[in-house]
């Protein structure tokens, strides 16, 4: 579509007889009243790293490595990284954006190799690098990932061979901690191996990457089938793949589960790729996963046990896309704990259990299902707002230790050891 719109815009210069004039200063203001469209490319030459670009009304237009891209002018003003609006000390924004005027437009715009210059009306320049504008343009970031992910099921885990890593590594050396971030990054679970069955070693490996989230959990929390806690988790039972604390306004991120001991049978633990489930719903049933995306749910954790008295609400839809580029970035599933749907007409929530069961059903392939045994001294890292996880139901004493980190937590430590994230 954008070619056919150059090829026409091409000819229509050369009809005008516009030459290529990069580097070439136009007053945009007088440009656009003597032609009264302001919609002229100023540069023609088509090769790739050429720049051209148009003033249009109410917006800046910019072809540059191939893409076009589209700024309006209160954005071109803001951003704006001189010393007077940005302090590169703090990477924060001076400027004072609500004096910006809204109808702003540059008065004068000049380019050459690798930059652009904005002279506006009141005489401040700006400058962008072509490349930091083509990075940080909505065109350019529709077309990223914020995060590549491996989507899988058990064989394709399986098969990947993804490796463990040491505690020694883990702990001791930053591409121990990095490639176990990178590989929990792309699958959403990753092993520490070699951790001493205590409670002070598990809380030392969640330590390494961040600081851990308190809930009413505690900071670390014990499992045993005591029903110290008012949950079916401190039972023997079997629990349905699921994702923790949807209850939460925001879900915790990271879960950190370290089985210290079992003297008994089955208690195996069940991991399954939310993503991987959602993104088959996304190819075979386009609306159903939209409505996943947008109705609004619930989920609830009412508890009057012991001294503990909790009534926690967390808000949300299943499926969480970022609205830019329809990427996945949260799952929130658990039906153990999901409200009253009360938000929602009678014949929407009807489409919406339609919906729910595609999912489930996808959920519950059992070629989708990674089952393992933890052990004492392996600790899994599940990405909590990715892949689900549940258990077996078991006989005989089973003792689990673990605890949450908050997404923002993982991702800034990720971020600095040079990952994508
Ligand atoms: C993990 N830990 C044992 C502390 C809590 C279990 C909470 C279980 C709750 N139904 C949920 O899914 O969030
Ligand atoms: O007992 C288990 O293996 C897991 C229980 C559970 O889902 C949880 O603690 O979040
Ligand atoms: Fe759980």
């Amino acid at each position: 579509m954008w070619s056919h719109k150059l090829a026409q815009l091409f000819s229509e210069a050369r009809r005008l007889g516009i030459k290529a004039a990069k580097g070439q200063h136009y007053g945009s203001a007088r440009f656009c009243r003597s032609t009264g469209i302001g919609n002229r490319y100023l540069s023609m030459a088509p090769a790739t790293q050429e720049c051209s670009w148009v003033l249009h009304k109410d917006h800046f237009e910019l072809l540059y490595s191939g893409t076009c891209m589209r700024f309006d002018y209160v954005w071109l003003r803001d951003h704006c990284r001189s010393a007077s609006c940005y302090n590169p000390k703090t990477n924060q924004r001076s400027l004072d954006t609500a004096s910006v005027e809204l109808d702003i437009r540059p008065a004068q715009v000049r380019v050459d190799e690798t930059t652009i210059y904005l002279t506006w009306p009141d005489g401040h320049m700006t400058r962008y690098g072509l490349e930091w504008l083509s990075q940080n343009s909505y065109e350019g970031q529709k077309q990223q990932l914020v995060q590549p992910r491996i989507l899988w099921n058990a064989n394709t885990y399986k098969e990947a061979n993804v490796p463990s890593i040491s505690y020694f590594d883990f702990l001791e050396t930053n591409e121990g901690l990095k490639d176990f971030l990178k590989n929990f990054l792309l699958y959403g679970i990753a092993f520490v191996d070699d951790v001493p069955a205590t409670r002070e070693d598990t809380e030392r490996a969640a330590q390494r990457i961040s600081h851990i989230r308190e809930t009413i959990y505690g900071k670390m929390w014990d499992l045993t089938s005591d029903f110290s806690r008012g949950d079916t988790a401190y039972t023997k039972l079997a629990l349905d793949r699921h994702t923790d604390t949807t209850y939460f306004q925001e879900p915790c991120g990271m879960q950190l589960f370290h089985c210290l001991r079992h003297e008994g049978t089955g208690g195996r633990t069940l991991l399954v790729d939310g993503f991987h489930a959602a993104e088959q719903v996304r190819q075979h049933h386009l609306e159903d996963f939209d409505l996943l995306c947008t109705v609004p749910l619930k989920h609830e954790y009412i508890e009057n046990v012991g001294a503990s008295h909790n009534h926690m609400v967390g808000i949300g839809p299943v499926l969480n896309v970022y609205p830019w580029n329809k990427e996945l970035y949260m799952i929130r599933y658990n039906n153990y704990d999901r409200a009253v749907i009360n938000t929602v007409p009678h014949d929407l929530v009807h489409h919406w259990y339609a919906a729910h069961r595609i999912l489930s059903n996808e959920l519950r392939r059992p070629e989708n299902e990674l089952w393992v045994k933890l052990k004492p001294g392996k600790v899994l890292f599940v990405d909590n707002w990715r892949v689900l996880h549940g258990r077996e139901s078991f006989t005989g004493f089973r003792q689990l230790c673990g605890c949450y980190l908050t997404r923002d937590d993982v991702l800034n430590i990720a971020r600095l050891l040079g990952l994508k994230a």
